[in-house]
């Protein structure tokens, strides 16, 4: 779809660097990247430590300079989140973090305030939201980092190592509200270290080793999320709309009697636990077929 787009001359990409060279202390530590990020699409960045993968999304987000080369946004204005890897223990609150950043941004107070509700809610931190953040473990730092980056529904989302911190209950959360970021149209590029990221939403791995892209994978097969039809009756309306409001479930149509629900691989067992728990039926689960799960392993492998 996106080489069509190109091919017609219609694909200009959200942001676009272009032989772009860094240069620390006399010394290139990214060599001529070139790289196309484009709307909804998932970037996942591998290797070694040291490897300039964080380099590279300072470059993507504007802030840092190339030595040589070029960054453009052909829409000539990007609203982009940035995740960096560390995230201080400032002494606010994540309410009052969260709430001027939204301001600072433009957000409307509102919707900002709805949209931090939600979110602190997805990623278990409603608890926390009044407690100063200096008092905070690293995955918690890291929920608010997320956070402050996702609010306000960027056009481009920029993570450096994103699961750092999360115990595994946090990283099934995450991964479903950028799956549905995602879903919405947001790009977004990460650096990472765990396969299950990479084999669950990302749509290109690029492989980095001092400084340049040795290698890239695009697998038409390799779906983000990959989804899984669920045909179920769902019995009256707030069934439904629970349902249909589950960050798992990406379409919900109705067919006759029955309804069919495209769900996330990872959200399956929990989605067919609400649908019978309300007192629905489930009448077939089809697999999402050809997930290469294999392809993150293999790339991961060579990035060690
Ligand atoms: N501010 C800086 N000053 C000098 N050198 C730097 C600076 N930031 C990064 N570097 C160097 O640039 C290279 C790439 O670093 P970068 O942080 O981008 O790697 P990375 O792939 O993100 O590593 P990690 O997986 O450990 O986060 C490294 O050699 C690093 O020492």
């Amino acid at each position: 779809m996106a080489d069509k787009r190109e091919a017609e001359g219609r694909d200009d990409g959200l942001v676009i660097l272009r032989d772009t060279v860094k240069t620390y202390n006399g010394r290139n530590v990214l060599h001529n990247i070139s790289l196309k990020v484009r709307q909804g699409e998932c970037i996942a960045l591998i290797g070694k430590n040291g490897s300039g993968k964080s380099t590279l999304l300072r470059l993507l987000a504007g802030l840092s300079r190339p030595a040589s080369g070029t960054r453009t946004v052909p829409g000539g204005s990007l609203r982009i989140g940035y995740v960096p890897e560390r995230f201080p223990p400032i002494v606010f609150t994540p309410w009052e973090f969260l709430s001027s950043t939204a301001a600072v941004r433009g957000l409307d107070k509102h919707a900002a305030e709805e949209e931090l509700n939600v979110l602190l809610r997805q990623l278990d931190m409603e608890h926390a939201m009044h407690v100063k953040m200096n008092q905070f473990s690293k995955g918690m730092l890291q929920k608010i980092n997320l956070i402050q980056a996702i609010a306000g529904k960027p056009d481009l989302l920029l993570l450096d190592e994103p699961l750092s911190g999360l115990d595994v209950k946090a990283q099934e959360n995450l991964l479903h509200v950028l799956l549905a970021q995602k879903r919405s149209g947001t790009a977004i590029v990460m650096s990472v270290h765990e396969s299950k990221l990479i084999e669950r939403a990302a749509d290109r791995v690029l492989l980095i080793q001092e400084g340049r892209i040795v290698k890239e994978s695009r697998e038409e097969r390799w779906q983000p999320g990959a989804v899984a039809e669920v045909s179920a009756r769902i019995p009256g309306p707030e069934a439904l709309a629970e349902i249909a409001a589950h960050p798992g479930v990406a379409d919900c149509t109705p067919d006759s009697d029955v309804y069919l629900l495209q769900v996330e691989e990872g959200s399956i067992d929990q989605v067919l636990r609400i649908i019978l728990d309300r007192g629905g039926s489930v009448l077939s689960v089809i697999p999402a077929e050809g997930i290469d799960a294999r392809m993150g392993e293999r790339l991961q492998a060579a990035a060690r």
